[in-house]
């Protein structure tokens, strides 16, 4: 039996010369060109298969999903790092099941609705120390994304970028985007090299793993002993590990289970790990496109100053009424997906799909890339343009960026909702506060915006300049709070 097309690889190396390690999803795309919606090729021993089609990851991911709902095995992140234990990396069975499960009572619709507030609260924070200190933009958003998921997950409140649980989890995420390339650690395509002394060329793996493990044991579990504390002392907040600990739709899991606890440690620390980077990648890929688009940032101060006016700060109840600012959140996941590849998956039985065979163990990349740069006549892929979810006059309507920037079927991010949600107010109270434009230099010449993004697993803006400034007689205080 065939499988699918694709190129024609050397001895031993097979295709991996044809996985460039930057911007691979590139590549991806143009390979889907000459080979359709399927390519598949091996590299060393892997075998891949790449869908550039919406339609066959459809197919593939939901109709067929029970094939292809497990993780390929990587040697660095999954065995060395300890990560098997995580929810995104963990194969197919019964520990991901009960994952999947605490995120569905935890981090539910219902459970979501108790965050509101705190969003509200991590929104002015962020309005404020964005006032207060502009030029250090980047790190602000990057702290209220953290605080998103601290606050979520565990009920604490982080004060500063250097408070330790941020501090670990930033470190331990760096690690984590390196190591799950495929391709970067030649151990994962080599799983033998593990076994090699650590003194052997090649093998940084070994303190790459050892040191993203300790780190990851941390972060994993000071946080759930916080938990554990309060709850002890009676004084714990709304989070999604008390929830978990304490919710009767799980009472029988926790009664039964004796990996429950393991679990719970486990999935909340995976949802900091998946969670804090996308949220802060957006909505500073957001920041940029607004300080390229002043027309856009001028039409959605002007729905929100009509919608909400100018005496209080949006909020999430405010959502259908701001179809732009939707359409900007929306068009930011489409301009460049957070996670251009999704989060590969592996197959775990030989199937058969429009007359190929792809084998079992292939490890499968759904290119979400190929998917957002759909060509359209009216608003061409590559440039930022709202407009394109809300002009109603069209007969081709593109596709949601939220029908594939969050993966697809069984695996599909258990953290859309709150992702949602936060991205959506933390850039509604941003546009509504300030006005965002490139910055100058000392002569008052605008210093250009070189539009860039890393190439990990979650691909992030590369650092940019820009000037962000309280919206002239804008009655928000940027001090703001709920009370306003
Ligand atoms: C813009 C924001 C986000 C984007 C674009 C995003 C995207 C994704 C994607 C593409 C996947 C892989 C799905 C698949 O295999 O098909 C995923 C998985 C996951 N996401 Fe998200 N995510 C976001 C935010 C979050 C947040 C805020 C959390 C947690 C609070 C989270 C937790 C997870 C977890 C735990 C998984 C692994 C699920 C599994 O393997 O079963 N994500 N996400």
């Amino acid at each position: 039996q065939r499988t699918p097309p694709g190129p024609i690889g050397l001895p031993l190396v097979g295709n991996l010369l044809h996985v460039p390690l930057k911007h691979p999803w590139i590549k991806f795309q143009r390979l889907g060109e000459t080979y359709g919606d399927m390519t598949y090729f091996h590299g060393l021993g892997n075998s891949i298969l790449v869908l550039n089609n919406h339609g066959t990851m459809l197919d593939l991911l939901v109709k067929k999903g029970n094939l292809y709902c497990s993780r390929p095995y990587f040697t660095v992140a999954c065995e060395l790092m300890n990560l098997v234990n995580s929810t995104a990396f963990a194969p197919f069975g019964e520990r991901w099941r009960l994952h999947r499960k605490l995120a569905r009572v935890a981090l539910g619709p219902e459970a979501l609705r108790e965050y509101d507030s705190t969003l509200m609260d991590i929104s002015a924070i962020l309005n404020r120390s964005l006032a207060e200190s502009p030029a250090d933009f980047i790190n602000d958003v990057r702290l209220a994304a953290g605080r998103v998921i601290m606050s979520t997950m565990y009920g604490i409140s982080v004060d500063s970028a250097q408070d330790p649980y941020i501090v670990r989890a930033e470190a331990a995420m760096n690690m984590i985007s390196k190591a799950t390339i495929p391709g970067e650690f030649t151990v994962d395509l080599l799983p033998a090299l593990k076994h090699l002394p650590t003194w052997f060329p090649l093998t940084r793996f070994h303190t790459v793993g050892e040191e993203g493990r300790k780190m990851i044991e941390e972060l994993v579990a000071k946080p759930y002993q916080y938990v554990k504390d309060e709850m002890a002392a009676g004084s714990s907040v709304p989070s999604f590990t008390r929830d978990a600990l304490t919710k009767k739709e799980l009472q029988t899991e926790r009664d039964t289970d004796e990996t429950f606890e393991h679990a719970v440690k486990w999935a909340a620390a995976s949802m900091y790990a998946a969670g804090q980077e996308v949220i802060s990648s957006s909505v500073l890929n957001m920041i940029m496109a607004l300080a390229l688009h002043p027309e856009i940032l001028r039409t959605a101060q002007a729905e929100i100053d009509s919608v909400v006016g100018r005496q209080r700060p949006p909020s999430i109840k405010d959502r259908h009424a701001l179809p732009y600012i939707l359409a900007i959140v929306k068009e930011t996941l489409r301009w460049h997906p957070p996670l251009p590849m999704d989060i590969p998956r592996a197959s775990i039985e030989d199937d058969f799909y429009n007359g190929y065979l792809i084998p079992k163990n292939t490890t499968v990349i759904p290119n979400i890339w190929s998917l957002s740069r759909a060509p359209d006549p009216d608003y061409p892929p590559e440039n930022f343009s709202p407009e394109r979810f809300l002009d109603n006059s069209r007969i081709n309507k593109p596709l949601s960026p939220l029908e594939y920037c969050f993966g697809f079927g069984r695996r599909i991010c258990p953290g859309r909702g709150l992702a949602e949600n936060s991205i959506f107010l933390l850039a509604a109270s941003i546009i509504s506060s300030f006005d965002i434009t490139p910055a100058v230099d000392g002569k008052g010449i605008k210093i250009p915006i070189d539009v860039q993004y890393s190439s990990g697993l979650v691909s992030l803006p590369e650092d940019f300049k820009c000037s962000i400034k309280p919206r002239g007689g804008t009655a928000i205080s940027v001090d703001d709070d709920r009370q306003a």
